[in-house]
């Protein structure tokens, strides 16, 4: 340290205390980065690294910057790729600066807290989650969307517990104390890839925490809003109070369910377009995208909610025309929970304030055409939400149409807001009709008709005239101001006069409207609980819209919700695969479990249609729990507490887990958790092992659910042998997805149908999947040799069989040798796999052949080997010798 310039030393000091963050340090119109974090960041942002200093390469400080009015692309790329940026500021004026000019960190940008640069998808929300440990084993959980203001908290036992519910909010940031482990912070970076951040502050803020009673949850938000006040330095006003919520509240969904299930996007490629959220997004508004991605996370598990969502969707889907104005109505609404962010955050502008104007002006539209929907929820709603009267009036009075993007300019405020600005304004527009004005004038008694006034920035007004006519100027009353290459700019004592009035009042008017805009921007924060209110109102009327429209387009039904327990589907349809495929291939299907039809064991080629069969109950029924009709043509659907899954390909194998391992985690997961209220989808549970040690699993899991948690369940296999369990489990029973098999082709029908399936057809399948055809004529021979009993020499006969193969081959060209040696000789082209190599040679050696032998030899090019099993082979050589002695 002691080496360094005084500025170094200041940057060595602050960068001290941000370590972990990129510190963006303002030096002129640039910020710049040093040492490590300058050769890091050039590799990042692929910049060019420099070198600050005198001497020897070694003693150069390496360096690299941006410009400052392009920073926020660069601090937005460092931001995506999980860093932190600290913006270090001068906050003094250099010029009257003694020494090294002030600096000081205003502000740390975070993946968790970034509100800068589009980076969040408008339909997207921004978690920053904290983690708190409350006793042993059990977790406080908080959450903040800084760009919407909304703010959580629940407790959650178990380590497993947290992952799930931490994993809801897809955070990119998680907040911890300091004191966690080595092995928590890996496992945390692991399962969720977040960037980990420490707080260990003690203040507690409670105006945003009085409806939280637990001490130790209050400590869990406190933990984040002193990380969040410590990082951005500013107000935070527009955080709303923290609500606590109990993870029953809702149905638990866990993560890799929610994965398989695609949810809110699909498996393979993280797309929106696939999953349920794409089928039930025809939302207007972006707080309404957002929150109809909430309400599929966490479907509801109270009926007296649900039906009352699915009572207005039901209105407004009878209600075409009030749904399409209100469709309407709601394209005009802008996102107020962003909006009333920025305004608290600071960084709100003109043309922000003119949307939150334009919204507000839509809402008593909004509120007339819900009320004239006669719905109590609908009313309800309604009831909820202030309709901010007062701050569209402000906005309407004091803001103009289309502001520019800097607030430092003016044209913002309107005429008449302000008397003040209205003065200033007065003498800007008179001085320039005056201006005007004198232009006529000076050209009339000039006579110089091209005799001009205009305006540079650098030397104001001027009067121009053209070389050719500066003869005709009358001496005295011009100053010469500037030289042109065809002419020359004056001025004159009266229009300098006139200027310095212009000027003065377009310098205090843009002064004057910063001042006043400021003004207004504080009196919008005092709506900020209300506006986030309404938003609250528009986004559940914009998702229940939404739901109406789906309905209508995928002609949906309004499930009938029970607490028997109860499933009874008639016609369902799985609601993405029905919009992948062609309109009306979708084959429907029913689905009856109820007291004492708990499980069915679905069997059926593979490809029919198992598993897309077990995903269709499962959305079918979170949809219902979400307040959304299901495709069928009738439902009856009781209010799962959860749903577990293990369907489809296991995804954890990166994490170094076996497939079987996770199958069997999650089947734990699964059987441990799950009531009598829960759906259980289990998708050819115990394939990943041998098929007896399968088998016996499989079996185990079923007698398991069946006599231990009745939980309604669909189990789909391919071992048949299960199917006789429904004989001895009785609230187990039997279905298959048909397939029939026409002209040597199978054609899958995609209907579950009662009783169990008779064959697999996986052959087939493999062949669709062009698997090379050797390949699949072998796969026939050994199939076939399974089904005609042998099954457990198989093996072993696969193992001797290419040895067998040629040995029944040599046989085979034997017999035909020792026939006659002429006709050997003749047809020493004919190869083992019955083809003759020269056509015209294979006629004429035939031509020499008795019939019998004709008959014999067209038999032997006919077989074909790759489709007969060794023991076969010998069957025909024998046939074969015996035509021959006859
Ligand atoms: N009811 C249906 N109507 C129309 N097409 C369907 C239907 N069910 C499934 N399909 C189509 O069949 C394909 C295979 O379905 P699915 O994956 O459910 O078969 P599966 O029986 O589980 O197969 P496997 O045993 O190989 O896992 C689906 O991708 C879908 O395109």
């Amino acid at each position: 340290m002691s080496k360094q310039t005084p500025m170094m030393e200041q940057y060595l000091r602050i960068k001290a205390q941000y370590e972990d963050a990129f510190l963006f340090f303002r030096l002129g119109d640039f910020y710049e980065l040093f040492l490590e974090d300058a050769i890091k960041a050039a590799k990042e942002l692929e910049i060019t690294l420099t070198s600050r200093g005198k001497g020897a390469e070694e003693d150069r400080i390496p360096m690299c910057g941006v410009p400052y009015h392009s920073a926020e692309q660069y601090i937005v790329q460092l931001i995506k790729k999980g860093y932190k940026v600290a913006i270090c500021e001068q906050t003094e004026d250099p010029q009257q600066a003694k020494g090294v000019v002030k600096r000081e960190v205003v502000q740390v940008i975070t993946p968790g807290t970034v509100m800068e640069g589009n980076i969040i998808e408008e339909k997207d929300n921004n978690y920053l989650v904290s983690i708190t440990p409350l006793a042993e084993d059990r977790f406080g959980i908080a959450a903040v969307d800084m760009t919407t203001g909304e703010f959580k908290v629940t407790a959650i036992d178990g380590l497993e517990g947290l992952y799930h519910e931490v994993a809801v909010y897809k955070p990119k940031e998680l907040v911890i104390p300091s004191t966690f482990s080595e092995d928590m912070q890996q496992h945390l970076q692991k399962n969720l890839g977040v960037t980990l951040s420490f707080e260990d502050g003690q203040a507690v803020d409670n105006t945003l925490f009085h409806k939280i009673e637990e001490e130790a949850l209050v400590k869990t938000c406190a933990r984040l809003l002193n990380y969040l006040k410590k990082t951005t330095k500013r107000s935070l006003d527009h955080l709303q109070p923290a609500i606590y919520y109990m993870a029953n509240e809702y149905m638990g969904v866990d993560v890799h369910s929610k994965r398989n299930l695609e949810l809110v996007e699909t498996l393979r490629e993280k797309k929106k377009q696939g999953s349920l959220l794409w089928v039930l997004d025809e939302t207007e508004t972006a707080m309404g995208g957002r929150h109809l991605k909430q309400w599929i996370e966490r479907p509801l598990v109270s009926k007296d909610l649900i039906e009352k969502r699915l009572s207005l969707v039901e209105t407004l889907l009878d209600r075409f025309f009030e749904r399409e104005s209100l469709r309407e109505q709601l394209n005009g609404v802008y996102d107020l929970e962003r909006l009333s962010g920025k305004v608290a955050f600071g960084n709100v502008n003109g043309r922000d304030m003119i949307q939150l104007k334009r919204s507000l002006q839509q809402v008593p539209q909004i509120f007339e055409t819900a009320a004239k929907l006669g719905n109590g929820y609908a009313d309800e709603l309604i009831g909820q939400g202030e309709n901010c009267e007062g701050l569209r009036e402000l906005l309407e009075t004091s803001l103009q149409e289309e502001p520019p993007l800097s607030i430092t300019e003016g044209n913002i405020i309107k005429d008449g807001y302000n008397q003040e600005l209205d003065k200033y304004r007065d003498a800007m527009r008179n001085g320039k009709t005056w201006i005007a004005g004198l232009e006529q004038q000076e050209r009339a008694e000039t006579g110089i008709k091209s005799l001009k006034i205009g305006f540079n920035k650098v030397f104001g007004y001027y009067i121009e005239v053209t070389k050719a006519n500066i003869p005709h100027l009358p001496e005295g009353r011009y100053e010469r101001k500037q030289t042109l290459s065809n002419a020359e700019r004056y001025i004159t004592e009266e229009l300098k006069e006139k200027e310095t009035l212009i000027l003065e009042a377009e310098e205090k008017s843009v002064k004057l409207e910063y001042e006043l805009f400021m003004e207004i921007r504080e009196k919008v924060k005092a709506y900020i609980r209300p506006l986030q209110k309404l938003a609250s109102v528009i986004s559940t009327l914009d998702v229940l819209q939404s739901f109406a429209e789906v309905a209508e387009k995928n002609h949906y039904v309004k499930p009938k919700v029970v607490y028997n327990g109860e499933v009874k589907i008639t016609d369902g349809r799985h609601p993405v695969v029905e919009k992948m495929i062609d309109e009306g291939d979708y084959v429907s299907n029913d689905i009856h479990l109820d007291h004492e039809q708990e499980m069915l064991l679905i069997t059926g080629p593979n490809m029919a249609g198992k598993s897309t069969y077990m995903r269709q109950l499962a959305l079918i029924s979170i949809m219902a729990q979400v307040g959304s009709f299901v495709p069928a043509s009738a439902a009856t659907l009781p209010v799962f507490d959860q749903i577990f899954t293990r369907i489809g390909a296991a995804d954890d194998l990166a994490q170094g887990q076996s497939t079987f391992m996770v199958e069997m985690l999650e089947t734990k997961h699964a059987v441990s958790r799950a009531t009598k209220n829960s759906l259980i989808l289990l998708d050819e549970i115990g394939r990943g092992t041998s098929t007896y040690d399968g088998m016996a699993l499989a079996q185990a899991i079923i007698e398991y659910i069946h006599h231990e948690i009745g939980a309604k369940t669909l189990f789909s296999t391919h071992y048949h042998e299960l199917t006789s369990l429904a004989n001895d489990l009785p609230r187990l029973k039997n279905v298959h997805v048909s397939a029939i098999e026409e002209d040597g082709k199978v054609v899958f029908l995609h209907k579950v149908i009662d009783g169990a399936a008779d064959r697999s057809y996986g052959i087939y399948v493999a062949e669709l999947a062009e698997l090379p055809p050797k390949l699949i004529s072998r796969a026939k021979t050994i199939l076939h040799d399974f089904e005609n009993g042998d099954k457990h020499s198989i093996v072993k006969e696969v193992d001797e069989s290419h040895q067998a193969f040629e040995e029944v081959s040599a046989a085979v060209e034997e017999t035909v040798i020792d026939t006659s040696t002429q006709q050997a000789h003749d047809m020493e082209q004919l190869t083992l796999f019955g083809t003759i190599d020269k056509e015209n040679e294979e006629e004429s050696s035939k031509k020499k052949l008795s019939s019998k032998e004709k008959t014999i030899v067209d038999e032997i090019q006919k077989l074909n080997l790759l489709h007969i099993t060794p023991i076969q082979a010998i069957q025909v050589l024998d046939e074969l010798q015996r035509k021959l002695r006859k």
